[in-house]
């Protein structure tokens, strides 16, 4: 036990020496106890020695490159207590700018992204939990060089922990709060805080994301992978790009089958789960990092090739991912944060802590705020790209919603229903206050969010037998009880930074708009509206925008990414732009994602031993692909996660092949009974009625766009093409929605009992189950045949 080396004589001489030459070198003032040093003395002494090493190291270091925050003492609770209000407690960060520095002022140079407001104060919670864990990971350096001991030795030894929390604690005790959670509550907190009773930080805003598997670092704890098993540079991430996921020159291949909302739905639906932070210059822009060998730890640049067809200069910033400390400030290794809550719960729409959602909250009729024509509520100029005047930036819930039109204009359909079912509930229970109606219509959104991800969406991500097998399928009558309440439903690295990334080859070259009669109003290249609000300007153009969506094939799930992302990311007039399938490779290095091989194993599936044709090959990729992964990669082994899946060929009826439906569905499988306000469940305090659930399952997307926007046509699954029967377009009217009549409040204000049960008419969405009847199919037959089939048109 280390404590026990400690305490010999070896150990203490160790101690001593070290920290006379410590206090001679002038790192730190250091005065071990007067009397004879026990073994905890000594632990103690070791690890103050360790930490105020560290905050001296980053201290300086922050001084000389930034003119950064002082690692100091500071901790800042952005936690929340049970009642979802934000606190914060403790030091604030010291700030030292150093004199003159310069470096990174003016430019924005980093992905292009746009100055996000996410409500709170959320990028200076990024910068603390970052040097947070920078700290931690330097007293951890500086005690391995010390004793030898790596994490794990630290946290076996019970002394050793206790003595490592109660030192390391200052510097991060965010991590910390104390909570009241209320077990009867009806209703999520904002942050996702108190979702689960034993571990309220469970699922909750900027917690660290969560891992299948360890991570492979370099150093094991922090630096990326950069090295092959035979010990050469990995190949660089642009290369792999250029070989393995370029369409550069070649036309477009459609999917065959779903469609661009498919596409659209995915990334909004991500954005309700997962954003990994990276860190900022001190302007708030994004960081450069070239060229490279640039030093910044925050750095981890791209190596472009000479000979490369679109980028020059040989580098392309990269920005590494924010670091966050684990709970108690134990030690370990790197891990990312989350910011927005992990569970489906509309995150997105009403903000992850309850600072933005007050924002965004009209505190009227308990409705959220819209501009008086009905756009998303302006948000400051320097949030997105405005190019015309009268044009504003939007609020919501998440700072990614300009990325791309077919995203905001969800964001705006999403707003629209909630403030559609508040206005509903209204009339039913008019003694219902602000509060309580804006609640209850996030509970339902929440649930409607939940249903179509799992009725409508993810079937075809990953396609029937995997939705079988992980029993992932809502049920269509009665409660699901699925809650395990050990289960973390916390999204995880390989999830995040690979595996539902697959929707990146889906996104198109261009986008369009469609009128009422489907004709075609414009095409527009995706490229030029990253970050732009105007289409959302343009007369019904959300409508006409989700018209295209709806009525147009995705690019084809493969290996390859259109070159408005793989070229033309964030294309600025300068001509600075970035490749996504890069970033997305290097994403995985910098987040110590073990390679491709070891997640197949972990899957089940067999690993793959070379390159060739023989046994013991990459079965899951056809010839020509094995061929391109063995022009950059030298071993199987080394192959990134990211390029390894996107290669695969898809399972039958999928969107993804075999590794990346297995980790994609078992994150699903976490959201699903890992939160304990999952709609199906059967939970006394926060259960809808049964013919409450009967309605919410009515929901499709199809519905919510009926409800919503002008369309008065549309398929039944908004996802799947028009293109055979079943899914022929219907008039609205015919489409089923929720009937929130069954929200009547039958007693007094304040009751939670609701109207008696009259069952509904049975429901079934034939996309629930795949061998369900088609009832539409039956009801709307007549009317289905004097519809014209309208057809997919294709950009
Ligand atoms: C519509 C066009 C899209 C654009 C322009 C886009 C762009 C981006 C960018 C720039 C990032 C950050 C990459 C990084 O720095 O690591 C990202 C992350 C991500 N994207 Fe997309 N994306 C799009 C669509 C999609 C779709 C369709 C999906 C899934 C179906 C998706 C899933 C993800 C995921 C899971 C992440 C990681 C998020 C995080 O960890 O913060 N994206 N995307
Ligand atoms: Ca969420």
């Amino acid at each position: 036990m280390l404590g026990e080396q400690v305490d010999s004589a070896e150990g203490m001489m160790t101690t001593v020496i070290l920290c006379v030459s410590l206090t001679l070198a002038g790192l730190f003032s250091c005065s071990l106890s007067s009397h004879v040093p026990t073994s905890v003395d000594l632990v103690s002494n070791l690890i103050k020695i360790c930490v105020e090493t560290a905050v001296e190291q980053i201290n300086s270091e922050l001084t000389v490159n930034h003119g950064g925050h002082s690692a100091g003492q500071h901790s800042s609770h952005g936690q929340h207590s049970s009642h979802g209000k934000h606190s914060s407690h403790g030091h604030q960060a010291q700030v030292m700018h150093a004199p003159g520095n310069k470096a990174h002022s003016g430019h924005s140079k980093g992905h292009g992204h746009m100055d996000h407001n996410e409500g709170g104060h959320s990028h200076a919670h990024v910068r603390i939990l970052d040097r947070n864990a920078r700290v931690i990971r330097r007293v951890q350096e500086n005690f391995r060089k010390l004793t030898g001991a790596w994490p794990e030795a630290i946290m076996k030894d019970e002394m050793l922990k206790k003595e490592w929390r109660k030192q390391v604690k200052p510097h991060c005790d965010f991590m910390a709060p104390s909570f009241t959670c209320d077990a009867s509550a009806r209703y999520r907190t904002a942050d996702g805080t108190c979702n689960n009773m034993a571990h309220p930080l469970w699922g909750s805003t900027m917690t660290p994301q969560t891992r299948f598997l360890p991570p492979k670092y370099e150093d094991e704890i922090n630096a990326p992978r950069t090295k092959s098993i035979n010990g050469k540079p990995l190949p660089s991430a642009r290369l792999i790009s250029n070989v393995v996921h370029s369409n550069t020159g070649h036309s477009p291949v459609y999917s065959k089958k779903s469609t661009n909302m498919f596409m659209a739905y995915g990334q909004f639906l991500d954005h309700d789960i997962l954003h990994t932070p990276v860190l900022k210059d001190d302007n708030g822009k994004d960081m450069q990092c070239c060229p490279l060998g640039n030093r910044d730890e925050h750095c981890f640049p791209i190596a472009v090739p000479l000979d490369d067809p679109m980028f020059r200069g040989w580098c392309m910033s990269f920005v590494r991912s924010s670091a966050t400390p684990l709970p108690n400030c134990d030690p370990g290794h790197r891990e990312q944060m989350n910011h927005p809550t992990s569970y489906i719960d509309g995150s997105a729409i009403y903000g992850s802590n309850k600072v933005h959602q007050e924002e965004l909250r009209l505190h009227h009729h308990g409705r959220i705020k819209l501009s008086a024509s009905g756009h998303l509520h302006s948000a400051p100029d320097n949030e997105c790209i405005l190019s015309s005047p009268g044009h504003h930036c939007f609020q919501s819930g998440d700072g990614r919603r300009h990325v791309t039109p077919t995203l905001t204009c969800l964001h705006l359909l999403f707003v629209k229903e909630h403030n559609y079912i508040v206005d509903t509930l209204r009339t039913l229970n008019q003694h219902w206050d602000d509060e309580r109606l804006f609640q209850e219509a996030k509970r339902i959104v929440s649930a409607e969010l939940q249903h179509i991800a799992f009725s409508e969406y993810l079937p075809i991500v990953i396609g029937q037998e995997h939705m079988d097998q992980y029993g992932l399928y809502p049920t269509t009558h009665s409660y699901k009880t699925v809650y395990d309440e050990t289960v973390e439903a916390s999204t995880s690295n390989a999830f995040g930074a690979a595996a539902f990334r697959f929707g990146h080859s889906e996104v198109p070259g261009v986008l369009a708009m469609m009128a009422r009669n489907y004709s075609l109003i414009k095409a527009i290249p995706l490229h030029t509206q990253f970050n732009r609000p105007d289409l959302m300007f343009d007369s019904n153009g959300d409508e006409n925008l989700m018209r295209w969506m709806t009525n147009s094939y995705h690019d084809r799930n493969d290996r390859l990414l259109q070159d408005s992302v793989r070229n033309f990311l964030f294309l600025k007039d300068d001509g600075e732009s970035f490749d996504l399938a890069a970033i997305n490779i290097q994403r995985g290095r910098d987040h110590g994602l073990p390679p491709y091989n070891t997640w197949r194993k972990w899957c089940g599936l067999p690993t793959a031993l070379h390159f060739g044709e023989r046994l013991g090959r990459l079965i899951d990729h056809d010839q020509a692909t094995r061929k391109l992964l063995s022009k950059v990669y030298s071993h199987p082994d080394d192959i990134d996660l990211y390029t390894g899946g996107l290669s695969e060929i898809r399972l039958p009826g999928a969107a993804t092949g075999p590794t990346f439906a297995c980790i994609i569905a078992r994150q699903f499988k976490k959201y699903q009974s890992g939160d304990r306000f999952w709609y199906e469940n059967d939970d006394a305090e926060s259960r809808f009625t049964l013919p409450q659930l009967n309605e919410i399952r009515k929901t499709t997307l199809a519905s919510v766009l009926c409800k919503n926007t002008g369309t008065q046509v549309t398929q039944p699954s908004v996802f799947l093409a028009n293109n055979d029967f079943s899914n022929r377009k219907v008039l609205c009217s015919q489409i089923p929605s929720i009937d929130l009549s069954f929200w009547k409040e039958h007693s007094e204000a304040g009751s939670h009992t609701f109207q008696s049960p009259i069952s509904p008419v049975s429901f079934l969405n034939p996309l629930q189950s795949p061998n369900s009847p088609y009832v539409f199919k039956d009801v709307f037959n007549k009317l289905l045949q004097n519809l014209r089939q309208r057809m997919l048109v294709k950009v």
